[in-house]
């Protein structure tokens, strides 16, 4: 179980700032969704959390500092899937996932029966058992997505942090998706980060969602609370009408000019 903290996380490129005064809390077990038109800086606070970019401010997990963690520490605080991941093209699906497992290996970096049944487990989750053997490079967009988050799942961190992760995926991959990573927070407490563009998927699995226009915060709260017609509107410039599921979910529907 574990407790993420941002505070005041700030982050620039060369061009300028990016990131200005981020907070935000997520308790253990908690889905936060990020969301906000492109170039807001979701990918950069994922980054910042996830320390692969430079930043001021702190990320503490469970109140301790990340910049405090040793690498392998830190492996099984936080877990990151990226948008555009650097793949190891040669190798299999299954030796790739495996990699998620490094921070738990023993001494000897000799995955173990539990390293393999939690990989299988995750390969047959997101439909990739029947390509457990293919190389990397010759999967689909959307499976090779798939083998990227699968690899995240399975290092089984106390903070996942997801960037767009059914970008690519059909709606039904999409869901599968959504429901392990679900199912990994209710049985783990597994503690969730996830940036998504498509509002009404993220309304319907984040039970908070962080709202950034130009690197600041412009609203935090429930899925109701921030994905209001006025708010999209000035945010992402669109046209929409809020609707609303039976149970009582968002679904953000454009309306044609
Ligand atoms: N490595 C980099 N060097 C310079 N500028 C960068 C770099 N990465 C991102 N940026 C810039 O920082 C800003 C925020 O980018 P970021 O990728 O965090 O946005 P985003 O909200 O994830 O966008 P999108 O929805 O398009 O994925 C953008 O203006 C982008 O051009």
């Amino acid at each position: 179980m574990s407790r993420l903290e941002v505070r005041e996380l700030s982050a620039s490129y060369r061009r300028g700032t990016v990131l200005s005064g981020v907070s935000a809390t997520v308790d253990a077990g908690g889905w936060l969704g990020i969301i906000g038109p492109n170039g807001a800086g979701k990918s950069t606070l994922l980054k910042a959390i996830a320390g692969l970019v430079r930043h001021e401010g702190a990320v503490l997990v469970d109140g301790r500092p990340l910049a405090e963690l040793r690498r392998r520490e830190r492996a099984r605080a936080i877990g990151y899937a990226p948008q555009i991941p650097q793949l190891p093209i040669g190798l299999t699906v299954t030796d790739y996932v495996l990699l998620g497992r490094t921070p738990h290996l023993g001494l000897l970096g000799r995955e173990g029966p539990g390293d393999l049944e939690v990989v299988r487990t995750v390969l047959d989750r997101l439909d990739l058992a029947r390509l457990a053997e293919r190389a990397l490079a010759t999967l689909s967009g959307g499976e090779r997505q798939r083998a990227v988050l699968a690899r995240a799942l399975a290092q089984r961190a106390g903070v996942l942090l997801l960037d767009e992760p059914t970008t690519g995926l059909d709606v039904g991959h999409a869901q599968a998706l959504l429901d392990l990573v679900d199912e990994l927070r209710r049985e783990l407490g597994t503690t969730v980060v996830m940036t998504l563009h498509d509002l009404t998927l993220a309304a319907q699995y984040a039970e908070r969602l962080l709202l950034l226009d130009s690197g600041r915060v412009a609203a935090e709260g429930t899925p109701a609370e921030v994905l209001t017609p006025e708010a999209l509107e000035q945010r992402y410039t669109a046209r929409v009408t809020v609707l609303h599921t039976p149970d009582g979910s968002p679904v953000i529907a454009p309306i044609r000019g």
